[in-house]
């Protein structure tokens, strides 16, 4: 049988932007790793007390052994469970996942490998996956490399054939537990179980671990292949200039704005509030990001210097740091929403399907009374999106540039380019 022959593509190096992107024409120049033969007959036949190498220890004390898969060693995190049924790879690389470990529901992960171009950051930020099976097959006309070897190169664990069905029932029951996964037996159940108990993400400024360094342009809209929206096809290129605060923001988010003809400079998570305004934006978006929000005072205190001075954009961390920044609080949820198939009713009562990634909410009774929850979370009543008219302020608690997920939230892309381009005519009357 022949064994695994996935040829060794172009490593993805898991260096940091700095600048412009390489272009998308660099990345088809790596040779395509179309297909993987696998070798099913032992995989399929060892038996588990053979092929199991890896437990996942939850803080509950509960114990699973399963088949570690990427990197070998041991890692703490936040379990929690996604069921998007595709797009692991862009969960894979979500900035907003950084200490955590995401399990993923659909049963079967890896068939079409890892490709050069639906990366959301430049590494993966996960500390572990678990999956109930990894493909044997990987199978894609874009795949550069196998799910296992870029975990392996990213330094991320994995661990297949655990019961994942049972552990999210358990997820759901009792909420998000600290975990820790191990490829070293010589740890035993014990001390994994007070790891897990140890450690928490409360509290924690993840933001910091993964904001850029310095500032960068970012030039790339989506490409003209998978261009959805009209009105970003007819969209003026770089006629509106937005700076982008990096919590940790997935690139989709900067290809959508720049497809609706913005200029965007990324900024750290950190950078003063003036320095960011000399920068004469026409807007500022707030990104998605991983950890606590109230962990972050230094962003909320930027975004109330922000506030009423430009229009601003808060997605997902950006829409928990401006809740704060108007006065309002954050809380946890008891396992969070991470899927794509969440139903949002916006302000016109028009419900959207939603691509969702958050642990954290901000609490609607906590906001001053000029604030607005203008989106609610359908499946448990949370907010979903305000709006700060007198400010010109909106925000959006999930991820309406999709990657992975459905794109119905597009057009929120277009009112904020609608919200500068109002604000800019005013300022030139
Ligand atoms: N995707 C995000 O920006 C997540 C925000 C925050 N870390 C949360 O878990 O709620």
């Amino acid at each position: 049988m022949a064994a695994i022959a996935v040829a060794q593509a172009a490593s993805l190096t898991s260096r940091r932007v700095q600048g412009p992107k390489p272009s998308a024409g660099a990345a088809r120049r790596v040779r395509p790793v179309r297909s993987a033969v696998v070798d099913v007959k032992s995989m399929a036949t060892e038996k588990p007390w053979k092929t199991h190498d890896c437990r996942l220890v939850l803080e509950d004390g509960s114990v699973w052994s399963g088949r570690s898969f990427g990197a070998k060693g041991t890692a703490v995190g936040e379990v929690v469970f996604n069921t998007s049924l595709s797009g692991y790879q862009e969960i894979l690389t979500d900035p907003s996942y950084a200490g955590q470990f995401v399990l993923f529901t659909c049963p079967e992960i890896g068939n079409v490998g890892i490709n050069l171009e639906d990366m959301e950051s430049t590494k993966a930020h996960m500390g572990g996956m678990l999956v109930r099976h990894l493909s044997l097959n990987v199978s894609n006309y874009r795949s550069a490399m196998s799910l296992p070897e870029y975990l392996e190169q990213q330094n991320v664990i994995g661990i297949s054939e655990i019961d994942t069905r049972a552990i999210t029932r358990r997820l759901r029951d009792t909420g998000c537990l600290n975990g820790v996964i191990t490829t070293d037996a010589a740890k035993t159940d014990d001390e994994l179980i007070a790891m897990a108990k140890g450690w928490t993400i409360v509290g924690k400024d993840m933001i910091s671990e993964v904001t850029c360094t310095e500032p960068y342009e970012w030039q790339d809209p989506t490409g003209a292949e998978w261009e959805f929206a009209a009105e970003a096809k007819a969209s003026t290129k770089g006629s509106l200039h937005v700076v982008a605060y990096d919590f940790g923001v997935k690139h989709n988010i900067m290809r959508r704005l720049a497809s609706y003809g913005c200029r965007i400079t990324v900024v750290p998570a950190s950078m003063p509030a003036a320095e960011v305004m000399a920068m004469e934006p026409d807007g500022i978006l707030f990104s998605n990001g991983p950890g606590d929000p109230s962990a972050v005072p230094y962003a909320v205190e930027n975004a109330k210097a922000i506030l009423g001075e430009v229009p601003v954009f808060g997605i997902c961390m950006g829409h928990q740091v401006l809740g704060q920044a108007f006065g309002g609080e954050t809380f946890k949820l008891k396992f969070g929403h991470h899927g794509g198939n969440h139903p949002v009713r916006g302000p016109t009562g028009r419900v959207e399907i939603s691509s969702q990634n958050h642990n954290f909410a901000v609490k609607p009774n906590s906001l001053p009374k000029e604030v607005e929850v203008s989106h609610i979370n359908l499946n448990d009543g949370t907010c979903a999106g305000m709006v700060y008219r007198e400010k010109r302020a909106m925000t959006i608690q999930y991820h309406p540039e999709a990657s992975p997920g459905p794109h119905d939230s597009d057009p929120c892309f277009e009112d904020f380019v609608h919200m500068m381009k109002a604000a800019k005519r005013e300022k030139a009357a």
